[in-house]
């Protein structure tokens, strides 16, 4: 996968293409990554790329011109095939980003991410030149850049040989739909506080119930919404049952 970022900052990308597993990954070639700087279009010589928003009011825009030529300049550079590829502004008009969604941008050959800074962007490059505006929760940062990086995080993680063949991102507890369970590792005690004895008992079978019964009890108390639309295996109904008894007790 090759991933383009619009940005006024490309070194903040650094903390994704170049540490962790992501970082790994993409020295493997196994995906790969380039910024591109709006300024270096802009058509004056001071390299304006902003100005004062039209109606008035606090801030500045980002114009329209330098935005859409980076967008261009990013297709010219597009590897594989050209259609398999999405232009993404991160904002917090966008729509939510969900576990279906980075499935669906994991299997594409190129992603352009669009990172706002100052108020936004010229409207008028989202009607021409963007294909899907995305939100990676609500809440407002102060440039795209950000969440653009979680989005790539989330993404690549679907794209094989990222995560090596131990860690995959199927098991992730949101890909099937759970909260994760707990985890332990040494020492078995910590500050007078032990490690559940099922996990030390080297029975693979009732450790993974254990840790559905979890997954289980931590999505129903945390998150009941997710509950209601996952559909539930029969041992997942049990251990429910199960967890809702003792409450009722
Ligand atoms: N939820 C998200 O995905 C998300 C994404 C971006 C973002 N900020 C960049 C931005 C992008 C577009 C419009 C405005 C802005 N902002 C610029 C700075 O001022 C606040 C508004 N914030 C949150």
């Amino acid at each position: 996968m090759f991933i383009q970022a619009i940005t006024l900052f490309p070194e903040m990308f650094e903390s994704i293409t170049e540490y962790g597993v992501t970082g790994r990954a993409r020295k493997q070639d196994i995906w790969q990554f380039a910024a591109i700087n709006p300024r270096q279009f802009a058509d004056n010589k001071l390299g304006y790329i902003d100005d004062r928003p039209f109606g008035g009011g606090v801030g500045m825009v980002m114009m329209a011109e330098p935005l859409f030529c980076a967008i261009q300049a990013a297709k010219q550079q597009f590897s594989g095939s050209l259609k398999n590829s999405r232009v993404i502004y991160l904002s917090p008009q966008g729509q939510s980003l969900s576990h279906k969604k980075v499935l669906e941008l994991s299997q594409l050959d190129n992603l352009v991410l669009l990172c706002g800074r100052y108020e936004g962007v010229d409207e008028r490059v989202l009607q021409t030149a963007v294909d899907e505006e995305i939100s990676i929760g609500d809440f407002v940062v102060s440039g795209g850049e950000l969440p653009a990086m979680m989005l790539m995080d989330a993404v690549l993680r679907f794209v094989p040989n990222v995560l090596g063949e131990i860690a995959s991102a199927e098991q992730d507890s949101f890909a099937d739909g759970l909260l994760d369970y707990p985890h332990y590792t040494r020492p078995a005690e910590f500050q007078g506080m032990a490690v559940p004895d099922i996990l030390k008992s080297g029975n693979h079978a009732l450790i993974a119930e254990w840790r559905l019964e979890q997954s289980l009890r931590r999505t129903l108390t945390r998150r009941p919404d997710l509950l209601v639309s996952r559909e539930l295996l029969p041992q997942e109904t049990r251990l429910l049952d199960k967890i809702r008894q003792e409450s009722d007790e």
